[in-house]
């Protein structure tokens, strides 16, 4: 396969994309689906998902279908998605993030960590353009099509780019300032113990790091609750995003940020009286 590492993980990773095919559209699959040259037609709302997409996008769904379409064709290209995933942008990738805008407080500033092609953080962008909303991600080729795709969809006013990894975001890098959100997204980027080390810091206290997730959620809260509190993080909660629109729903953990830990500062090394050694 052509593409890189980051899309097609999301949808076999942590990152909790629903399994299984869209109903009608052909099994994608198969070798025929994944060798074909990526065509707009692939991005073609299906007639099944339109309730959906209204609901979800309302006015702005001209802007959903135009990423859509850069998803489905510039994307698989420039290998950012994969082949496979033309076809189901709109169920996978676009509807399944929508749905997460319902737990985002009006005029939010949102940071989405690993961004990767845009999601969720580009799709929350086009859904609620009350958002401020910054994707950090830190290779080239994907901040380069983010750049792109923010400028084709017009979405300069409300959306930047960070390319960086958050942990760098949250001191500032390659002269980029520091950044803050009341909100922090991120799917199929990490497990949860890790994806807290690096997204809390940038959580404003008392905002939440939303982490869409897949089936797996409780045993992952589970296995990392500990390391959660360690970090400041609340009790994570479970939620169902887009219930009685999507089937399945978007399930995502949240997690607010409830102390301010600053990250241990590494023991300096014992120095002995004298700077000699007591051992003789
Ligand atoms: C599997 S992809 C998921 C992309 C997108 N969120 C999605 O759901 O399609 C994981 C992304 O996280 C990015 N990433 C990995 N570690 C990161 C870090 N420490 N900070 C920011 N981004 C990171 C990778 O570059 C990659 O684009």
């Amino acid at each position: 396969m052509t593409h890189d590492d980051s899309t097609a993980g999301a949808v076999d990773g942590p990152g909790g994309t629903p399994s299984g095919p869209s109903p009608v559209r052909p099994d994608p699959t198969t070798a025929e689906a994944s060798v074909r040259t990526p065509s707009p037609e692939d991005a073609v709302l299906p007639p099944e998902l339109a309730d959906a997409a209204r609901t979800l996008f309302g006015d702005r769904l001209d802007v959903a279908a135009a990423y859509a379409e850069l998803l489905a064709t510039d994307g698989v290209v420039r290998g950012l998605i994969g082949p496979r995933e033309a076809p189901r942008v709109w169920d996978r990738h676009l509807l399944n993030c929508a749905a997460v805008a319902e737990r985002i407080p009006q005029g939010a500033t949102v940071l989405d960590v690993g961004s990767g092609a845009g999601l969720p953080g580009l799709v929350l962008a086009i859904a609620r353009p009350d958002l401020t909303v910054t994707l950090i991600e830190p290779l080239s080729r994907r901040t380069s099509f983010l750049i792109e795709t923010v400028e084709r969809l017009g979405l300069a006013r409300t959306v930047r780019v960070f390319r960086g990894r958050a942990e760098e975001a949250v001191t500032g890098a390659n002269g980029q300032a520091p950044v803050t959100g009341d909100v922090v997204t991120a799917r199929a980027v990490a497990p949860l113990d890790r994806l807290s080390t690096w997204c809390l810091p940038l959580v404003v206290p008392g905002g939440r790091l939303i982490a869409l997730k897949g089936a797996s959620v409780a045993e992952e809260i589970a296995e990392h609750a500990d390391t959660v509190t360690s970090l400041g993080g609340g009790t994570p909660e479970i939620h169902r995003c887009g219930e009685g629109v999507l089937d399945p729903p978007t399930t995502v953990v949240e997690i607010v940020r409830e102390r301010v830990v600053r990250p241990a500062r590494p023991k300096a090394p014992k120095r002995s009286r004298g700077g000699r050694s007591r051992r003789r």
